[in-house]
């Protein structure tokens, strides 16, 4: 039998049901079942993944055990895992709640730090002491494990007091110091065996980006971020989908006729704005960069600094990836139940402290997820999330459709370092852009699209081929 920690087994019969439905919103993953039916490229693949573990995510795993990989796996964050989804990826399509024939996964909503690093460790470990020969990593936790592993066995000392006294950091160590003694040369072993690893988000790019600068990456890795189908689909469809999804379950407000502003006009940004223009919204845009303020003005929306909208703001959205985007002196100067949410990177773009020590606030929470602030006046401020992501806290995050195309990249990034990675150094890669056009072709086939063939003359006359890359790698879509 396969090992594995979920919440509660006994809700794999609700997952699988929306495991199902999830399929027909999947097409690149389904059609690479198909494409691969019977060639099992993934054979042989010993896969660890590091992802939230959702029903979209299982439609992923379950995509890659159809091309024959072995896979172990764990949440990328401690709230984000559907304990449904975990159960039916345990049980698998075929097995029973007694006998269950899937996936070994450590994953449940609401892990605590120590358990976190434990569930990833089970996820870099399988039963016969082997580790993983490939990684699939969203945030870069599992690729940290193995190198501070790594280093510390190179160091040849079991990890004293480390020189960052975060808690999580401290977890990891204690994780590291526990295997270490318990199994030695281990970290090593399981780096030698990884042929690489493919990572899903900014952050973990960013880390391993450094890891290559300082000449420490210990495998090829493939950037799956920034494939276009990948970032532009997640940060401007996805939010589009579900901004005002978030809003809606929030708040039921009417968002038509209301004024909205939205901070930042990058791709989060244009899909938010236009998801709520899509209600009615009048969509005001605060920018920094004048080139996106531009577009934000050509598009048909004012552009204004904050502190001049806020006495007609009913709707404040931050999308910057930036810091104090909203400071405690905007929040006091709000209309009276004006709603406030961030879809930005952390949840540091409202200046949530600067709010909690304001003299004499006092909060209300509404429901879960949703709290009314009440200032000393008696005006109040409605926040999202706590300032946290609120198209996941509010909302479900991305819709299958928009995730079939991000995970359709992680499949092909995959296969490619598994099959070809005596081809690579290590260092961090994107893929090739026919590839990324390959998961277009595929979404837009599925959206009934039709797409026009260039001609031999038509390819030449403006030098690409028939088959593409129709673009050069500099083109911003
Ligand atoms: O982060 C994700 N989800 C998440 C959900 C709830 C939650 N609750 C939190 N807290 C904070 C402290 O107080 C208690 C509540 S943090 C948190 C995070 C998350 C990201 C990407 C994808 C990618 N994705 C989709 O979007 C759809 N399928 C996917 O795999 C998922 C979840």
């Amino acid at each position: 039998g396969i090992d594995f920690a979920v919440a509660d087994l006994s809700l794999h019969e609700f997952g699988r049901k929306e495991i199902r439905l999830a399929e027909h919103e999947m097409p690149g993953l389904m059609a690479f079942r198909r494409e691969y039916s019977g060639v099992y490229p993934l054979k042989g693949a010993r896969i660890s993944g590091s992802l939230h573990m959702t029903i979209q995510t299982a439609v992923l795993i379950e995509t890659l055990v159809d091309l024959g990989a072995e896979v172990r796996w764990a949440s990328c964050n401690i709230f984000s895992t559907q304990d449904h989804a975990a159960a039916a990826v345990v049980v698998g399509p075929h097995g029973t709640e007694e006998e269950p024939k899937g996936v070994a996964c450590f994953a449940w909503k609401g892990e605590t730090l120590p358990e976190y690093w434990w569930t990833a460790e089970q996820m870099l470990t399988w039963p016969d002491g082997k580790g993983p020969n490939m990684i699939l990593d969203d945030g870069g936790d599992a690729t940290l494990l193995v190198h501070k592993g790594v280093q510390y066995e190179a160091a040849g000392v079991v990890p004293a007091a480390t020189e960052d006294d975060s808690e999580e950091y401290t977890i990891v160590l204690d994780t590291l110091r526990a295997s270490l003694e318990k199994d030695g040369k281990k970290w090593t072993n399981i780096a030698e065996g990884i042929r690489g690893v493919t990572e899903e988000t900014t952050t973990g790019v960013m880390r391993l980006y450094q890891l290559a600068a300082a000449g420490e990456l210990l495998f090829p890795a493939i950037n799956v971020n920034d494939a276009v189908t990948k970032s532009k689909f997640d940060n401007r469809y996805g939010i589009r989908h579900s901004l005002i999804d978030g809003i809606n379950r929030g708040t039921d407000v009417l968002m038509g006729g209301k004024v909205a502003v939205v901070c930042g006009y990058g791709d989060v940004g244009k899909g938010s704005a236009e998801s709520l223009r899509g209600q009615g919204a009048r969509v005001i845009v605060t920018e920094i960069d004048p080139i996106c303020a531009l577009q934000a003005a050509m598009d048909g929306y004012q552009v204004a600094k904050l502190e001049s909208v806020l006495p007609i703001a009913d709707i404040i959205i931050t999308t910057t990836g930036n810091k104090d985007v909203v400071t405690v002196e905007h929040m006091s100067q709000m209309k009276h139940q004006a709603i406030l949410g961030n879809v930005g990177h952390f949840d540091n773009e409202l200046d949530m402290a600067g709010l909690q020590r304001y003299p004499g606030i006092r909060k209300n929470n509404i429901k879960p997820q949703v709290d009314e602030w009440i200032f000393p006046s008696g005006r109040t401020i409605i926040v999202l999330s706590e300032g946290r992501l609120m198209n996941l806290g509010n909302a479900t995050g991305h819709p299958s459709f928009v995730m079939s195309n991000s995970f359709s990249n992680q499949v092909i990034a995959q296969v490619e370092l598994f099959t070809k990675y005596k081809e690579y150094d290590n260092e961090v890669y994107r893929l090739p852009k026919v590839l990324d056009e390959k998961v277009a072709r595929i979404h837009l086939e599925a959206l009934g699209g039709e797409l026009t063939k260039l001609t031999k003359e038509q390819a030449e006359y403006i030098d690409v081929d028939v088959e593409g890359p129709f673009k050069p790698e500099h083109y911003r879509y």
